[in-house]
């Protein structure tokens, strides 16, 4: 096996891509480049999943009508959410852009597939929920990838899973993990939006426990 060695360099420009890194929810309607998006596909060849089961799969939404059928699951479930609060929080949250649907040029449904035998369940018997883990941190590679490319991703759960996979027409055993919105990001920023709003704020430092 080679032995393969990261530069000072390379870990000062990993860091940075880390740091700017963000959710994206507004997006310009410039299309992506066919082999830009294959190549950040690729990441999902490279995570790491619960017994090598890559449970991961991937609907690319570009019919108008699956398209629609999405953005109206999401307004409905928005509505419910917004009806969930009340006071100042409603007021804040009526004003936040919580997906680009709109916008993006590309769009994919991501689920796992919680019936796949690849695997052999290794790593999953006592916690099946393994596999869903697996699609999640391949989708971080996944964004870091389209970072790196100037690209922007944007993960939308403002939805009522069951309506969207009754839309899409998936297997019965897939159970969505995102819908993401994905394309050229309108600005870049080193503090994501919801802390810029005022809506939360990250914590200062990560505290760990130990026993
Ligand atoms: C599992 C999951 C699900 C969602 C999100 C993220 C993750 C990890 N986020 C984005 C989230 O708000 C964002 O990551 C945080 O606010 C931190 O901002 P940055 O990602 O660092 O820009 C998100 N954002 C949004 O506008 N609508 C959404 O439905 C969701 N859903």
């Amino acid at each position: 096996m080679r032995e393969h060695t990261f530069s000072d360099d390379f870990r000062a420009q990993f860091d940075l891509l880390m740091r700017l890194r963000r959710d994206v929810r507004r997006f310009r309607t410039d299309p992506v480049d066919e082999a830009v998006l294959a190549r950040c596909l690729d990441a999902f060849r490279l995570a790491p999943s619960v017994g090598l089961s890559e449970p991961w799969r991937i609907i690319r939404v570009t019919s108008a009508q699956a398209r629609t059928a999405a953005l109206e699951n999401f307004q409905t479930a928005n509505a419910d959410a917004l009806a969930g609060y009340s006071g100042d929080r409603a007021r804040q949250y009526g004003r936040l852009k919580l997906s680009g649907m709109q916008d993006a040029p590309v769009h994919l449904a991501v689920f796992c597939d919680d019936a796949t035998d690849q695997g052999h369940g290794l790593g999953a018997a006592t916690m099946p929920e393994m596999r869903r883990y697996s699609v999640v941190t391949a989708i971080t590679l996944f964004w870091l990838a389209l970072r790196a490319e100037g690209l922007g991703l944007g993960w939308v759960s403002i939805l009522d899973p069951d309506r969207l996979t009754r839309d899409l027409d998936v297997p019965a055993n897939w159970r969505l993990i995102g819908y993401f919105c994905l394309g050229w990001p309108d600005e870049t920023s080193e503090t994501p939006e919801l802390e810029r709003l005022g809506w939360e704020t990250r914590r200062p430092a990560m505290a760990i426990e130990t026993r």
